[in-house]
């Protein structure tokens, strides 16, 4: 008798969950990004974030970058030339626990920010989705096609390409259209 209400409860729960998603079951969306010049990969990352449910984490080196820009443009050089990866602060999330991972990175040096190579090489993404995403100044390189070899066994989908102002600055060059037809696309996959 215990047994059989203790049955009914676990059905009532889950059948309320699905009236609560429309009668769909929701994949978990986790955002991840790196952000260092001016924030235009986070506010990329915060896009995304506001349009839909999601958690989201910014990637963080041990020893933060100092000096002048041209400094970091010429230390990102010798650290993406040796292919070094940095040490980054841990994270606190599992991805485990998410179906879809949006990676973000600016471009440096043609490539993704080493701190985002340290982390797409730390994680086991099998049987997962990735959804890279990248700043650059007008130079995108190969970045996508780097992400997309660092995150061995990703199913890796919606890739997208957003160019600022090619100082370095935080001017939005990419229509802003483009990037809510690629949020629909991201939408989609939950
Ligand atoms: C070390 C370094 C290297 C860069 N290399 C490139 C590059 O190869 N191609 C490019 O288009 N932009 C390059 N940039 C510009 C950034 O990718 C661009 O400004 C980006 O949007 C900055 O994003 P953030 O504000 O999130 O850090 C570089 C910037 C830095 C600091």
């Amino acid at each position: 008798m215990k047994k059989k209400s203790k049955t009914l409860d676990l059905e009532l729960t889950s059948s309320s969950m699905l009236i609560e998603t429309g009668g769909k079951k929701m994949k978990k969306l986790l955002i991840i990004y790196y952000s260092w010049s001016n924030g235009n990969t986070e506010r990329i990352a915060k896009m995304l974030q506001s349009e839909t449910d999601s958690d989201i984490l910014k990637i963080d080196t041990v020893v933060p970058y100092s000096g002048s820009y041209d400094d970091v443009v010429n230390q990102g050089q010798n650290e993406v030339q040796r292919g070094y990866e940095p040490e980054i602060k841990p994270l606190d999330i599992n991805i485990a626990d998410y179906d879809v991972i949006a990676v973000g990175t600016p471009t440096w040096w043609y490539t993704m920010a080493p701190a985002v190579k340290t982390f797409l090489h730390q994680q086991d993404f099998t049987g997962k989705t990735v959804v890279p995403f990248m700043t650059n100044g007008g130079w995108p390189g190969h970045v996508i096609k780097d992400m997309k070899a660092a995150c061995k066994g990703a199913n890796v989908v919606c890739d997208m390409q957003i160019q600022f102002d090619s100082t370095g600055g935080s001017n939005l060059e990419t229509p802003q259209e483009q990037i809510n037809e690629w949020i629909q696309s991201v939408k989609n996959l939950l």
